[in-house]
C-alpha cells in the first residue's frame, strides 16, 4: 500500500493541495483525475520524490528511496534510445532477450503491439503512439511492483486500447497501478480505487463501480457537488 498523509504542496505560496490523506491500495489499479490544473501531474511528482513537500510518503512504510527500482513509470515521451531498435531498446531497458521476437509472450498478451517487423526497425522512425506501445511492453517485461501511468491511454488506437486494459488488469495481480489522467470512460471497466482531485484536495471512492449510463459528470454530481 502507498500511504498519503497530510500531503500538501504550494509554488511559491500558490497551494496545489492542501493535507491530502490517501491510501493506494496494493495490487489494484487506482485512477486519479481531475480538472486540468488540479495537481494530477504534480502529485505523481510528488510520489516519485521529484518535488519536494510536506507531509509523508510511504511505500510499503518504506521512503520511495528503497522501492526505487521497484518504481516504473510510462508517459509521453518516455525516455528510448532513438537510435537504436525496438527490440534493442527493449533488450538493453529490461534484460530480457528479444532475438526471436516472434516467439516471446508480448504477442500473446498484446496481440495489437508492435510487430516484430516494427521491432526491427530503428525507434527514431516511430510514430508517437508506437513508442508509447514500446514503452508499454517494457513494463510488461520487467513487472515492476508500482507502475505510474501518465495519460498512457493516449496516441494509442483501438486494438491497442483494448490490449493495454487486459494488460493493466494481468499486472494489476502483482503491481500496484496507479493511472492519471481525464480518460475516464475508458478506466472505469477495470479500476478499483477512484481518486478525484479538485479544488486543493481529493475525494478517494474505493471499490469504484459505476452505476448504468453513468459519466464523469455524474460522478462529480455524487461526489464533489
Ligand atoms: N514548476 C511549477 N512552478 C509553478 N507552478 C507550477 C509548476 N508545476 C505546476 N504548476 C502549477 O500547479 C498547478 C497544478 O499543475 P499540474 O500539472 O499538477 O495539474 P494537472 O492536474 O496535472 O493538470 P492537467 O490535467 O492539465 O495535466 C497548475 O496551476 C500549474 O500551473
Amino acid at each position: 500500500m502507498i500511504t498519503i498523509s497530510n500531503l500538501s504542496k504550494d509554488y511559491k505560496n500558490k497551494v496545489i493541495f492542501n493535507n491530502l490523506n490517501l491510501k493506494i491500495p496494493e495490487n489494484k489499479i487506482t485512477f486519479i483525475s481531475g480538472p486540468n490544473g488540479s495537481g494530477k501531474s504534480t502529485l505523481l511528482k510528488c510520489l516519485l520524490n521529484l518535488e519536494d513537500y510536506t507531509g509523508e510518503i510511504r511505500y510499503d512504510n518504506c521512503h520511495f528511496e528503497k522501492v526505487r527500482e521497484d518504481v516504473m513509470v510510462v508517459y509521453d515521451n518516455s525516455p528510448l534510445y532513438h537510435n537504436l531498435t525496438g527490440s534493442q531498446n527493449l533488450e538493453l531497458l529490461t534484460n530480457h532477450s528479444f532475438k526471436n521476437a516472434n516467439e516471446n509472450n508480448h504477442d500473446i498478451l498484446m496481440p495489437h503491439f508492435l510487430k516484430p517487423e516494427i521491432l526491427k526497425s530503428k525507434v527514431k522512425n516511430y510514430s508517437l503512439g508506437q513508442k508509447k506501445k514500446l514503452s508499454l511492453m517494457r513494463v510488461l517485461l520487467t513487472k515492476p511492483k508500482y507502475l505510474f501511468l501518465d495519460e498512457a491511454s493516449n496516441g494509442l488506437d483501438h486494438e491497442a486500447l483494448l490490449d493495454l486494459k487486459s494488460l493493466l488488469r494481468k499486472l494489476s495481480v502483482d503491481t500496484t497501478i496507479i493511472a492519471i489522467g481525464h480518460h475516464f470512460e475508458y478506466y472505469t471497466s477495470i479500476i478499483d480505487n477512484l481518486i478525484l482531485m479538485n479544488d486543493q484536495s481529493a475525494i478517494q471512492i474505493k471499490d469504484f463501480e459505476l452505476q448504468e449510463g453513468e459519466g464523469l459528470n455524474d460522478i462529480y454530481e455524487r461526489y464533489i457537488k
